[in-house]
């Protein structure tokens, strides 16, 4: 894990989204120079959508072959397939639904109309999670991890002060009292996330300046979950000015 953590700041939330858009697009093509395949983490949430939309209007994504790269989720909302809840969903209609992906590689979580209990949903996943990991491990060696962060400070399903945040002997929890609704909810746990080349947080608005803040300025994972969330190589906060509020001037690296 690396504690080279990075603050991009933008004007506002289009030009947030056009430039973490842009920022993929060269950034999976040099992985798959490198690698036969890529490992990408989607998020739910309004800039994870955004920045999806704007990777579809760019020009650049049909230099990708999307065929090679493997999607995943950091959480999910445990509704039914289709439900306009899903972060999939979302994910497909912003971008997935709209490039040559193979659908084999783009793995949603279960839905809770395809596996009713939630637990064994969670199992269900960590399997799919250690059938695609390289041998020995787990689960895959992921390029990007995306995440979006909460007002309190969560990211994937992970809540301050909730036990999931602490869960460090599997892949995948089941989470049963989201404050954040719907309460239903699976999520990667965090050794998974900090096992990322590469953690991507988008966030916009006033409200997730304090967060930021927070993380950025040593508080505990347990109270700040967004603490914890730190790659193997690179992890950077691409926020606008209003997220940018509360972070230390010296942090902030100059973006555009
Ligand atoms: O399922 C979810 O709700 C998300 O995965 C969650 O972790 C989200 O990314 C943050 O809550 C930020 O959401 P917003 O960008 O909409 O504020």
């Amino acid at each position: 894990m690396t504690t080279d953590r990075r603050v991009l700041v933008h004007p506002d939330k289009e030009s947030l989204a056009g430039s973490v858009a842009a920022r993929f697009i060269t950034k999976v093509i040099d992985i798959l120079d490198e690698f036969d395949e890529a490992n990408i983490v989607l998020t739910g949430g309004t800039m994870g959508s955004a920045v999806l939309a704007a990777i579809r209007s760019s020009p650049a994504a049909q230099t990708i072959d999307w065929s090679r790269i493997s999607f995943w989720w950091g959480d999910e909302r445990f509704v039914p397939k289709g439900d306009a809840d899903r972060n999939d969903l979302q994910a497909r209609e912003a971008l997935l639904d709209h490039v040559p992906v193979d659908p084999a590689k783009v793995h949603a979580f279960p839905a809770s109309d395809e596996i009713a209990d939630l637990d064994e949903a969670a199992r269900v996943y960590a399997r799919e999670l250690a059938e695609a990991a390289p041998e020995g491990a787990d689960y895959p060696r992921f390029d990007i991890m995306f995440l979006g962060v909460g007002p309190d400070g969560h990211i994937a399903s992970l809540f301050p002060g909730h036990g999931e945040i602490r869960i460090t002997d599997a892949t995948v929890v089941p989470v049963r009292d989201s404050p954040k609704p719907p309460p239903l909810r699976l999520s990667l746990t965090l050794p998974v996330i900090q096992s990322a080349d590469r953690i991507w947080m988008v966030l916009a608005g006033a409200d997730k300046a304090s967060a930021i803040g927070l993380a950025l300025a040593g508080a505990s994972t347990d109270e700040v979950p967004v603490a914890g969330a730190q790659g193997r190589k690179r992890t950077v906060f691409f926020v606008d000015q209003e997220a940018a509020a509360e972070v230390p001037e010296s942090l902030i690296a100059p973006s555009y």
